[in-house]
């Protein structure tokens, strides 16, 4: 089955447009559909000089690579690299209203661009991220997955402040982080017997109690329960070596318990390729790993890979997922 997948350019300042325009140049094993401003799309292909045709449902496209649109105009004047968080209530209908169409099934996957977390909360909407609010649309218990061809990293804690991380680290949140990303390793990417490292928290994974009690009372009790039903766990293990790439080769996936324990060296490994993937959700969501890049907005110079890598692999995740 071919799919077709809902492509959400993100925010209109940054290099979200651009890339769209770029990936509307090329071929891929699914159907797209940008659910964003028409105008933003138009200004970025004459930016950067490449053709555009735009057409909504219904209409004949003029072209053979003519890409539908469902316009959801912005309300102010897109400036690259100047976001306005007037533009916040368009950004965030543009998400929502594609997360729509992927519960009713008129959209078999979601991709979307990078937002600007403080524009949107700057615009008067609270907003920590696009998993968040499509978790919270959905009704379902998401978890965050970063992926390029060297490593996958799931996160336990996300975007917060440093200094609540560690109480958000309890026995249910982690039981239930494990148990979606195990599934999903499984029914999703058709590992069947997924392995799991788990990071400690603290340094040395807490040197026996003596650097942090966590591993001890909530880490440890908690992969052995989680053992005993099945699940292939390792750890909890220091981060500073749970990376080497020898380690590494024997886990299907690693899970960080914070945002910078995991992704710096996710990114480090491969920037260019790296994809962001929800887990838990009722249809496929693949995200760009890099943010808005407002420094490069408008200038052509933004590397497209991270999209293209998350168009493939949400064509792949709704393919699989119409064939299970
Ligand atoms: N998927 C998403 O929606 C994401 C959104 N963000 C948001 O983006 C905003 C800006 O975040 P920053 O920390 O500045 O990260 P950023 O990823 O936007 O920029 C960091 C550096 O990477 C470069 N870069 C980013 N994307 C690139 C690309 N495609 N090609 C070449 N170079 C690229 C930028 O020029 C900059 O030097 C924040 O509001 C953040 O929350 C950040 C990460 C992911
Ligand atoms: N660090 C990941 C990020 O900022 C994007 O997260 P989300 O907006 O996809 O939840």
């Amino acid at each position: 089955m071919r799919p077709l997948l809902a492509l959400v350019p993100g925010e209109p300042a940054g290099v979200g447009p651009e890339l769209v325009v770029q990936a509307a140049q090329c071929d891929w094993d699914a159907d797209l559909v940008v659910f964003g401003d028409a105008a933003s799309l138009h200004r970025a292909a004459a930016a950067l000089s490449l053709p555009l045709v735009l057409h909504r449902a219904g209409e004949t496209p003029a072209t053979p690579r003519s890409l539908e649109i469902v316009d959801i105009p912005h309300p102010h004047q897109v400036a690259p690299g100047t976001p306005e968080p007037a533009n916040a209530v368009s950004v965030i209908a543009a998400l929502t209203s594609a997360a729509q169409a992927c519960l009713d099934g008129r959209m078999h996957g979601l991709v979307t661009g990078p937002v600007h977390k403080a524009v949107i909360n700057d615009g008067g909407i609270p907003y920590t991220g696009t998993t968040g609010l499509l978790a919270a649309h959905a009704g379902a218990e998401v978890v965050m997955m970063l992926a390029n061809p060297t490593m996958r990293v799931a996160l336990q804690t996300v975007h917060l402040p440093l200094r609540e991380v560690a109480d958000r680290i309890t026995p249910d949140a982690l039981e239930r982080t494990l148990r979606i990303v195990d599934a999903a390793l499984r029914l999703q990417f058709g590992i069947a017997a997924p392995v799991i490292a788990v990071l400690g928290l603290n340094p040395h994974a807490g040197e026996d109690g003596h650097l942090g009690r966590e591993e001890l009372d909530i880490i440890i009790p908690t992969l052995e329960r989680l053992r005993s039903d099945g699940l292939h766990l390792v750890g909890p293990l220091p981060a500073d070596t749970a990376f080497l790439p020898g380690k590494l080769a024997g886990f299907d996936a690693v899970l960080a318990m914070y945002h910078d324990q995991g992704l710096p060296v996710l990114k480090h490994a491969d920037f260019a390729n790296a994809v962001n993937i929800s887990l838990g959700l009722p249809y496929p969501r693949v995200a760009v790993d890099h943010g808005t890049a407002l420094d490069l907005a408008g200038t052509g110079k933004a590397d497209p890979s991270s999209l293209f890598a998350a168009i493939r692999c949400c064509a792949q995740l709704a393919a699989r997922q119409a064939d299970a």
